[in-house]
């Protein structure tokens, strides 16, 4: 298993460009699925996730064309061959689930084993099961699958969330296309990656309003058609790198940025005294984040659906504020299991108190080089971000965590004068 080994204590300077967003192109891929003509998405990330979701797209019967190295992909869902997605794929990863709405409405008819539970929380997937038999579907479960059939198509209806889930929005947004009559969604996500869907299935011939707001309508249509669709940017590796100066020192610049992506972390970081600024257009554009002289301001946090502050950033919040003068909150809201790299902030010499949801940060002087252990994607991460600020050196165990999620991440890193290096073992 590979490990990351950082010599933390130099400052950062230089760009980084950011890659398509992962939880994007996880929804868009089985978008695919609606229809028989092919689905070109470009500016994808090349993660292992990515990799995953192609896996069980072909285990469908999708073709699936790498081409520009990865960068681009033909999705074809003309031929589909099964019905089934097995639990030897789901388990892997969470958003397979999101195979199920597009099946059920183009085909009638999906079983899709159930994911389980994963390290960040029990994270059930009732709602999405709710949201299709709204629309019309008969659910069974057996051997842990689901077994979803709508012989005569699904049916538009009102769909009102308890509470908002980002995968139950895209689930039910990819099945109201092609469900007869209107379909609203209410509580629906707001999430980029939710307005990012609506773009490419509105390429696709869907009528959807409302996209980005709580309130989503989707008039069915017969069948969709081909579509070609660039991958918005990754505004979870955005504000990762963009802390990565905060925490280290130095000036980087995050080329592909788009400020209305991470408004919550672009407030907090500034209520920390990180300096962020827009690089005029004419220069290259993009987001310029440097550390001010001095310590980091303690800040308050708590995640929230967007608009509010992600909790897939909550981990690397937390690393910078580990740094900060004074006594910081953070107030985890989503998920119940989500401070599972605070025991190896523990072991760099963070000072944390963890009650229920909430943590209680100390800030200390310095961070202390370490081995530490991957436990998820954005925990992996927060402890890569530590090392860089840490005295010494830090190596970091079971990165297959942060393959999923970071493409290049020593090469981006490096680049911007990080002492950071994979060491490979087979
Ligand atoms: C691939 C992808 O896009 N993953 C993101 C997506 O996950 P995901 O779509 O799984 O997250 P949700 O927004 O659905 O989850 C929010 C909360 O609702 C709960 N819940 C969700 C569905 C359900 O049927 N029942 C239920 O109880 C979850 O356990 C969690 O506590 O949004 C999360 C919240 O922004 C992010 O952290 C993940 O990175
Ligand atoms: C939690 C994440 O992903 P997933 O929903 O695929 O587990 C994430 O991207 O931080």
């Amino acid at each position: 298993m590979d490990r990351i080994r950082i010599e933390g204590g130099q400052p950062l300077s230089g760009r980084i460009a950011i890659s398509g967003a992962k939880n994007a192109c996880l929804t868009l891929m089985p978008a695919a699925l609606l229809t028989d003509q092919p689905l070109m998405l470009t500016n994808a990330p090349r993660l292992a996730d990515i990799a995953t979701m192609s896996a069980l797209l072909r285990s469908l019967g999708c073709e699936i064309a790498n081409l520009q190295g990865g960068r681009v992909l033909a999705i074809s869902a003309a031929n589909l061959t099964s019905d089934t997605a097995h639990y030897d794929i789901v388990r892997k990863m969470r958003a397979s689930i999101l195979v199920l709405g597009p099946m059920l409405a183009r085909h009638g008819r999906a079983r899709v084993s159930l994911p389980g539970g994963c390290a960040i929380g029990a994270r059930p997937v009732d709602l999405h099961l709710k949201g299709l038999e709204r629309l019309g579907a008969s659910l069974t479960l057996a051997d842990g699958y689901v077994e979803a059939e709508a012989p005569g198509g699904l049916v538009g209806a009102e769909v009102a969330f308890p509470f908002v889930s980002v995968g139950a929005t895209e689930n039910l947004l990819m099945a109201a296309t092609l469900a007869r009559g209107t379909t609203v969604l209410k509580n629906a996500a707001r999430e980029p990656e939710i307005t990012d869907l609506a773009a490419c299935l509105t390429r696709m011939g869907a009528r959807i309003e409302g996209a980005g707001t709580d309130t989503v309508t989707i008039e069915g249509v017969r069948s969709l058609g081909a579509a070609t669709h660039p991958v918005l940017p990754d505004r979870v590796e955005l504000g990762t790198y963009m802390i990565a100066p905060a925490i280290a020192g130095g000036s980087v610049v995050l080329t592909g940025a788009e400020r209305g992506l991470v408004g919550a972390l672009i407030e907090r970081l500034e209520a920390a005294d990180i300096a962020v600024e827009d690089v005029p257009e004419a220069e290259g554009g993009g987001l310029r984040v440097s550390r001010r002289n001095g310590r980091i301001l303690p800040v308050e946090i708590a995640t929230a659906p967007f608009p509010g502050f992600p909790t897939d950033l909550q981990a690397q919040m937390m690393a910078l504020l580990c740094l900060a003068e004074g006594e910081s909150h953070i107030d985890e809201r989503i998920f119940e299991n989500r401070f599972m790299h605070v025991p190896e902030l523990a072991r760099m010499g963070a000072r944390i108190d963890i009650h229920g949801g909430s943590a209680r940060i100390t800030g200390v002087e310095r961070l202390k080089g370490a081995p530490v252990m991957a436990t998820d994607l954005r925990a992996s991460v927060s402890l890569i971000l530590a090392g860089l600020a840490a005295e010494g050196e830090t190596v970091v165990s079971r990165v297959y965590h942060l393959d999923r999620g970071y493409e290049r991440l020593e090469e981006k890193l490096g680049a911007c004068g990080a002492r950071i290096a994979r060491l490979s073992e087979d």
